[in-house]
């Protein structure tokens, strides 16, 4: 896969090793946590799981595929489906 060319169409997304990650900073808290919740709803619809660090209102994603070991197509869309979402939420 051309992550290269994937990430272009993700601005808010940079690739670390075999990773792409997004730090996104909501308007409070309990919004972050909405966020959370939603992506949450999300990921278990899709079977792919982002690792998520939540610091007060500041979330750090990070998406990888451990069973293919690297990205794959299904952490790209999971970037957008939170993409969607953090920007309905003004993070
Ligand atoms: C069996 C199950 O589908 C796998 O463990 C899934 C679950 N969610 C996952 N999420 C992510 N991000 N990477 C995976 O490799 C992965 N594997």
């Amino acid at each position: 896969m051309d992550v290269d060319s994937r990430l272009a169409g993700l601005p808010g997304w940079r690739r670390e090793g075999d990773e792409i990650r997004r730090t996104l900073t909501a308007p409070d808290f309990p919004a972050a946590i909405r966020i959370v919740d939603e992506i949450a709803v999300k990921a278990e619809e899709l079977g792919h799981h982002p690792d998520i660090d939540i610091r007060w209102r500041t979330l750090h994603l990070a998406l990888t595929t451990h069973d293919a070991g690297g990205l794959t197509e299904l952490d790209f869309r999971l970037a957008a489906v939170i993409d969607d979402i953090a920007a309905k939420h003004g993070a």
